[in-house]
């Protein structure tokens, strides 16, 4: 029986994020600009944060940066989705920060080691209400913005993604199989920068949607 989407994350499965999606953000970190394929990777579910919980840097990170991102939830499962029935496997979106201990990564970058560390801690995906498919009828058409202290520090447009989300859920789901309740993160714009103890971070989808996040440690 299909499950209640509206609560997608006391219940999903997994979340899979791509990296370097967009080519001006590969660039500000020195990163590569993916060629032919996407780069992914994975957050477990307990990384998942609600508006109303604090986000708590992990205890070995100096620079705790957040990404805003646009996150896919599945309402079907699948394997090897043709780009073409991809969309029919959406069942919405979610506006997600994908958060990242910058200083934890670039080492695990130098030393060739994978970036769970950096990636996977608590918190380490605060999430935004479901938002169903029909409210978003041309998802390669938004404005992606965060502010941090009422300041804008990112925005971009989903038609700047280098890989678009038929291509994402398809080359994903021909390496792991789909299923109801996952999440996809497809990478962040340009802008990425360090918050600190007390920030509160506010992110949208042009107008349709906001979430806000203090930062905590304690
Ligand atoms: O850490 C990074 O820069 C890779 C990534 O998640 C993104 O591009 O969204
Ligand atoms: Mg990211």
């Amino acid at each position: 029986m299909a499950r209640d989407l509206h609560s997608f994350w006391e219940w999903g499965r997994k979340i899979v994020c791509v990296g370097r999606n967009y080519a001006e953000h590969a660039r500000e970190l020195g990163n590569p600009v993916p060629g032919a394929e996407p780069l992914l990777f994975l957050k477990p579910v307990s990384a998942y944060l609600r508006p109303g919980f604090a986000i708590r840097p992990p205890r070995y990170s100096r620079r705790l940066q957040p990404e805003v991102e646009l996150g896919l939830v599945l309402a079907k499962g699948g394997s090897c989705i043709p780009q073409e029935e991809a969309m029919d496997y959406l069942g919405g979106y979610a506006l997600c920060l994908d958060m990242t201990a910058r200083d934890t990564q670039e080492e695990c970058k130098r030393e060739g080691h994978p970036w769970t560390l950096a990636k996977a801690f608590d918190c380490s995906c605060p999430v935004s209400d479901f938002i169903p498919k029909d409210m978003i009828p041309e998802p390669h058409r938004l404005t992606l913005w965060l502010k941090v202290n009422g300041q804008l520090r990112q925005q971009g447009q989903t038609s700047q993604m280098i890989f678009p989300i038929p291509y994402l859920i398809s080359y994903i789901s021909g390496i792991m199989k789909l299923e109801e309740g996952d999440l996809v993160l497809t990478g962040t714009p340009a802008g990425v920068s360090d918050i600190q103890e007390h920030d509160e971070l506010q992110a949208g989808i042009d107008d349709l949607i906001t979430m806000k996040f203090k930062v905590e440690s304690d």
